[in-house]
């Protein structure tokens, strides 16, 4: 669906598409233990979110060089304008690379060479959100919150990802608490697997302006009155749950009564080469499969401009907006 909007949430490594993988193992004398793309397409079967990840942080090893990171934005770009997305705030795992010997500069740097040129080449805006890794350790993360220092003119905020039941948000208190003292933004995963108590925890003790998933709030009727009073945007990712388990079926999501209840939902695609499908995909699917009306989009695209990091340009914004108000659904 063309109908223009934001993409909140978005790992860029998981717009690696097998075909990219496979080019790019060739490129860096990279052997991946899958013999072809169909066989690696086969792999894409998942139980939970480990078993996602576990393929996610294999792929990555075909990442190596500036160019690597970005022939792999630009890729994401050109699908997500395609698709109506205008504007992208994407996350990146710094330390998945750091951890396998790429530099932050080289994954920082690689993407930024896709990003400067967005705009232009393919009317997408763009943020950089820099995640850290909630199953490693709060002080690894603090040690690559101050090895980005030199970068932070091109990273807007931080998140928390990666396996999140038993990783609380509190356990990353003093780097978002630093990383707001240099002006970042702050974002964190919560209820997508761990329990509704994670999310406000990531609103209490981590001050996120925007709660990544959050879809378990639905299991406690006074978080769900909290977030509706005070607007929390949530990005949710019905695709991704469908794949990772999290909702049994796309039909059985409950989208519908989140936007029923008040909650600021936005639509995103997580890691769409692993998922089936980019932002386009995941409207055209809740509109097929949920039977959202056109109106109920609509919501959906102006929330992800209202709760998008466009505080910067709010003339660009308002430019959105705009649009997604004129714009005539077929
Ligand atoms: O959906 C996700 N959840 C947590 N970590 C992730 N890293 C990539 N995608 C995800
Ligand atoms: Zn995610």
């Amino acid at each position: 669906m063309s109908l223009p909007k934001a993409e909140l949430h978005l790992h860029i490594e998981g717009t690696l598409e097998p075909e990219l993988a496979f080019e790019l193992a060739a490129r860096n004398g990279v052997t991946l233990p899958y013999a072809d793309t169909d066989a690696l397409r086969a792999a894409y079967r998942f139980e939970d979110l480990q078993s996602f990840l576990n393929l996610y942080y294999e792929l990555m090893a075909v990442l190596r060089t500036e160019q690597d990171f970005a022939d792999l934005a630009h890729a994401y770009l050109a699908r997500a304008a395609a698709q109506g997305v205008r504007h992208a705030e994407i996350f990146f795992d710094p330390q998945a690379h750091t951890a396998r010997g790429v530099g932050l500069g080289t994954v920082v740097g690689g993407l930024w060479r896709a990003l400067e040129r967005s705009r232009a080449e393919h009317g997408v805006s763009t943020r950089l959100i820099m995640c850290f890794l909630r199953d490693e350790s709060a002080e690894s993360a603090m040690a690559t919150l101050r090895a980005a220092e030199p970068y932070l003119d091109r990273i807007t905020g931080v998140g928390l990802d990666s396996a999140e039941v038993g990783h609380p948000p509190a356990k990353f208190r003093e780097v978002f608490d630093a990383a707001a003292a240099l002006g970042l933004r702050r974002v964190a995963h919560a209820g997508e697997e761990g329990p509704p108590a994670y999310i406000t925890e990531a609103l209490d003790v981590l001050g996120v302006e925007r709660v990544d998933h959050g879809l378990r709030c639905t299991e406690d009727p006074d978080l769900v009155a909290r977030l509706v009073r005070e607007r929390v945007p949530l990005t949710l990712c019905p695709l991704s749950n469908v794949r990772l388990r999290t909702v049994d079926t796309l039909a059985a999501h409950p989208l519908p009564a989140m936007l029923d209840a008040g909650l600021m939902c936005t639509l995103n695609s997580d890691d769409p080469a692993y998922f089936g499908g980019y932002a386009g995909d995941t409207f055209d699917a809740v509109r097929r499969t949920l039977g959202l009306g056109d109106e109920r989009l609509r919501e959906l695209a102006r929330n992800s401009f209202l709760a998008s990091f466009l505080e910067d340009d709010e003339e660009l914004r308002a430019r959105y907006l705009a649009e997604v108000e004129s714009y005539e659904f077929r």
